[in-house]
């Protein structure tokens, strides 16, 4: 065990998806007590047989505790947040009686605001993390990573500063490289920068990022979108530079030309997706910020209809 025990003897994963069992999975492989909280199949998958971790290298069985009640937050002194963003608001008042005022909560999101979001219903403090993975739930009790597994964390509170320390060494023993950055917002900008340009058109079409920039028309837009986002960005004080942007932008199609966006997988599904946290965000925080996108309005509002077409269909 390192300097982190005594921060975190007890680990709650709220919303035990593909993300939250991945980095639960780790920590729970490493050593520490984890209780992953999540929907009935999985839970009683995992109590079955425990859960499947596969990775490149080949598959582990992973020993930990599963609960489908919130309550099993009871004691946690660390919490990963794992929902995706539409939930956050309703499972941090779900989780607000049961969390003492030292615990930390961890926001596992993509999206700008959840950790804001959570914090206001909660006693504790919450953090942003930027969360670099790529890992899906192919079954309940299953959970298969195909690349990465980095986070970003931080926050401008100085009194933080060891815990963050402590949650970046438990991680990294754990085999999760972390990095405590003065700038987390900065970089979780940069990520809904991306999401904002490829996820809605991936959606809306039903296409892999490949075919999406093949399009010189579809560059274009992805080109706008992006301004878009900087604009907001800016007058939201944060500093993210467009060429830097753009370029982050062209880089990540020839990449995984194959992958198709995370909104678009939702769609396909019928699942709610976050596009109210990615293009939606930056169209209401435009708004209100007095900076004009019409761009990333559009494709929130097509991405919408499609949801309700599927729902209605
Ligand atoms: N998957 C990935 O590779 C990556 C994901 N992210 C981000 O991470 C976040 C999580 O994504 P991901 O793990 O893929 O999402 P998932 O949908 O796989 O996981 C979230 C899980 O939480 C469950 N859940 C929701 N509300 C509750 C509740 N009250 N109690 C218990 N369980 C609940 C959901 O169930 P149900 O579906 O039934 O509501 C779902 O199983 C998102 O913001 C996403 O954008 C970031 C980087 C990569
Ligand atoms: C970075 C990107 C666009 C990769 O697919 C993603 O995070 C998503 O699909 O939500």
């Amino acid at each position: 065990m390192n300097d982190s025990t005594p921060f975190f003897a007890h680990i709650a994963v709220v919303g035990a998806g593909a993300v939250g069992s991945f980095f639960g999975a780790m920590l729970a492989r490493a050593g520490h007590r984890v209780v992953l909280i999540g929907r009935p199949a999985h839970v009683e998958a995992i109590r079955r047989e425990g859960l499947q971790l596969q990775m490149k290298g080949g598959t582990e069985r992973v020993a930990l505790e599963a609960q489908t009640d919130i309550a099993a937050v009871q004691g946690a002194d660390l919490v990963l947040l794992c929902v995706k963003s539409p939930d956050t608001e309703a499972v941090a008042l779900e989780m607000a009686p049961h969390l003492g005022a030292d615990a930390l909560v961890l926001s596992l999101q993509n999206g700008v605001d959840n950790a804001a979001r959570a914090a206001r219903h909660l006693p504790c403090a919450v953090v942003p993390s930027v969360v670099y993975v790529a890992t899906a739930m192919p079954a309940p009790g299953i959970v298969a990573h195909f690349g990465r597994g980095d986070l970003v964390i931080g926050s401008p509170d100085a009194a933080l500063q060891p815990r963050l320390q402590a949650v970046a060494a438990l991680f990294g023993a754990a085999g999760v490289p972390v990095v405590v950055s003065p700038d987390v917002m900065g970089e979780l900008w940069r990520k809904l920068m991306l999401n904002c340009a490829y996820n809605a058109i991936s959606a809306i079409a039903q296409q892999p990022y490949g075919a999406m920039v093949a399009l010189p028309e579809i560059q274009a837009v992805m080109r706008e979108v992006v301004e878009e986002v900087v604009a907001v960005a800016r007058a939201d004080g944060q500093r993210l530079d467009l060429d830097a942007c753009l370029q982050a932008m062209d880089q990540l199609a020839p990449a995984m030309p194959g992958q198709m966006s995370s909104t678009a997988q939702d769609l396909a599904r019928g699942k709610p997706s976050e596009i109210d946290h990615l293009n939606g965000f930056i169209a209401r925080r435009g708004e209100a910020l007095g900076v004009a996108t019409p761009v990333n309005r559009t494709l929130h509002a097509l991405v919408r209809l499609a949801e309700a077409a599927r729902r209605g269909g």
